[in-house]
């Protein structure tokens, strides 16, 4: 299992050994003590799963509010997204900044992000399955959000305004500046 910190402090790609043979491959998803190493602690208490049909579905930016708050850890089991992290920790020196990285069941890396951060993707593949296990059980009243598109946080989506495909909650979500100080 190979750890490789991304630009953003405390924002991880994690990437499980594979064992090719010639019946294919096998992989270990989520050992506790290999992250553990690695200083990644958290009791994983949710596993999700998302399937977006078409290519260009953007889900997010979403975070959930303390004591709610939720550490993320996000592989994809078929297809390929740019997954997005926003630093929203207000004392971080890198606070409003996010990375994007591409990760696809081909290349079969994980995304580890911490309380503290919004989080989205974009789908680059039709049928696009995400799974991503969560240290918070989800607490609706606890849910939060930045638009997608907010041009503050300067996001290079991989699709245009029109073609994103957005839930309608996500279309209504605040601007960064809106909620700023109260997250
Ligand atoms: C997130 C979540 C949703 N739901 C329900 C609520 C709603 O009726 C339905 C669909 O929810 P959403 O539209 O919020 O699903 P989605 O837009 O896929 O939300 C997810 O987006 C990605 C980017 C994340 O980072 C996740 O934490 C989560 O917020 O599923 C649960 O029952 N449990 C959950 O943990």
């Amino acid at each position: 299992m190979r750890i490789t910190e991304l630009d953003i402090p405390g924002l991880i790609v994690v990437t499980p050994k594979r064992f090719q043979d010639t019946r294919g491959f096998f992989t270990e998803l989520y050992n506790s003590k290999a992250l553990e190493e690695a200083g990644i602690r958290d009791v994983f208490v949710q596993d999700n799963f998302s399937l977006s049909s078409k290519t260009g579905t953007i889900r997010g930016l979403h975070f959930q509010v303390p004591p709610h708050s939720q550490t993320k850890l996000v592989r994809v089991s078929r297809g390929r997204i740019l997954d997005v992290a926003v630093d929203l920790r207000p004392s971080s020196p890198t606070y409003r900044r996010h990375v994007s990285t591409e990760i696809s069941a081909e290349n079969g890396q994980q995304i580890y992000i911490p309380g503290g951060f919004a989080h989205g993707f974009c789908t680059l593949e039709p049928d696009t399955e995400v799974v991503y296990k969560v240290s918070s059980h989800y607490a609706p009243g606890a849910e939060a959000g930045v638009l997608w598109s907010d041009p503050e946080l300067g996001i290079a989506w991989p699709v245009s305004a029109q073609d994103a495909i957005v839930s309608d909650k996500d279309a209504k979500l605040p601007l960064l500046r809106d909620i700023a100080g109260t997250v």
